[in-house]
């Protein structure tokens, strides 16, 4: 079991934001994290970084209890992927993926032969091998989110957490990006990450876990779970969930929409 977490319980001050949170994601699973602005995506991914210290309850990571472990033996387990990152520094796209944590080098570390050699293997896996020179502040949003795909894929780790790693994405590089994350959890890597797009599951998740109020209202195939009942429930808009390719892939329609665009028709008529 990639990460294991049990009766997960964490406030800030007063303020309780998850609540006997509890789900398991096996090896090699992508698995795609969906709720409401607000209601604690972050603050569970946080938790499992150990970036939010004081929860209840137990994590368990790749079979070892998260307290246990030292910074740089998570680092070893779990790779982190922000929403976006920018860095002060001009380091090149090379050195970025070198200074993977626990890729035995870190921020003033020399690299060795096998190291460089690691992280050019890492940018070549994910396309980006030709930007190795460039430097990191110079190239897209896009290419950076591969970058850090390529730095979690150096550093070794089994597991990614990945907050909305799409979120400033064109749709080209949103599709390359997941494509990417897709083709690493079919690898054998196992990846979590949030979205606010509920029908991304259906082409790139095995499992949809939904988020509300601070619990786990629903966890499984996204084809269960991402139904017109909980995305209309959960976001307060109307949605269908259109099946398409012979329901090889499905995507939500917001219908309001649709009933204004049919009422402006018929007016126009
Ligand atoms: N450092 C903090 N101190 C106090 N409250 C916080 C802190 N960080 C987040 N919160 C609050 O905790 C709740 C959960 O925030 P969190 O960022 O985890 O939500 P989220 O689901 O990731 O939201 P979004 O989809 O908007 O990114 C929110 O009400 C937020 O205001």
């Amino acid at each position: 079991m990639s990460i294991d977490v049990k009766g997960l319980g964490f406030s800030y001050g007063r303020r309780d934001v998850l609540r006997d949170v509890s789900f398991s994601i096996p090896d090699g699973m992508l698995v795609n994290v969906l709720g409401p602005n607000g209601v604690g995506k972050s603050t569970l991914f946080r938790c499992i970084l150990c970036l939010n210290t004081g929860w209840t309850g137990s994590i368990t990571v790749n079979g070892r209890d998260l307290r246990s472990l030292s910074v740089r033996e998570r680092a070893r387990e779990i790779a982190y992927i922000p929403q976006s990152h920018s860095s002060v520094y001009d380091y090149n796209v090379l050195d970025v993926v070198l200074m993977s944590a626990s890729g035995g080098v870190g921020m003033f570390g020399s690299p060795k032969k096998r190291h460089v050699e690691r992280a050019w293997e890492a940018l070549e896996r994910v396309g980006v091998a030709h930007l190795g020179h460039r430097p990191y502040t110079r190239i897209s949003g896009g290419e950076k989110q591969l970058v850090l795909i390529a730095r979690a894929i150096a550093q070794d780790a089994r597991t990614i957490v990945m907050d909305e790693p799409t979120s400033a994405l064109d749709y080209g590089n949103t599709v390359r990006v997941l494509s990417a994350v897709r083709q690493l959890a079919r690898e054998g890597m196992s990846i979590v990450q949030s979205t606010h797009q509920p029908d991304q599951a259906f082409l790139y998740a095995d499992r949809t876990l939904v988020l509300n109020e601070g619990r786990v209202c629903a966890y499984g195939d996204p084809k269960d779970v991402v139904t017109k009942e909980l995305v209309s429930a959960i976001y307060h808009v109307d949605v269908e969930v259109c099946s398409l390719y012979g329901d090889k892939v499905r995507v939500c329609v917001p219908v309001s929409e649709l009933d204004r665009k049919q009422a402006r028709e018929e007016a126009e008529r």
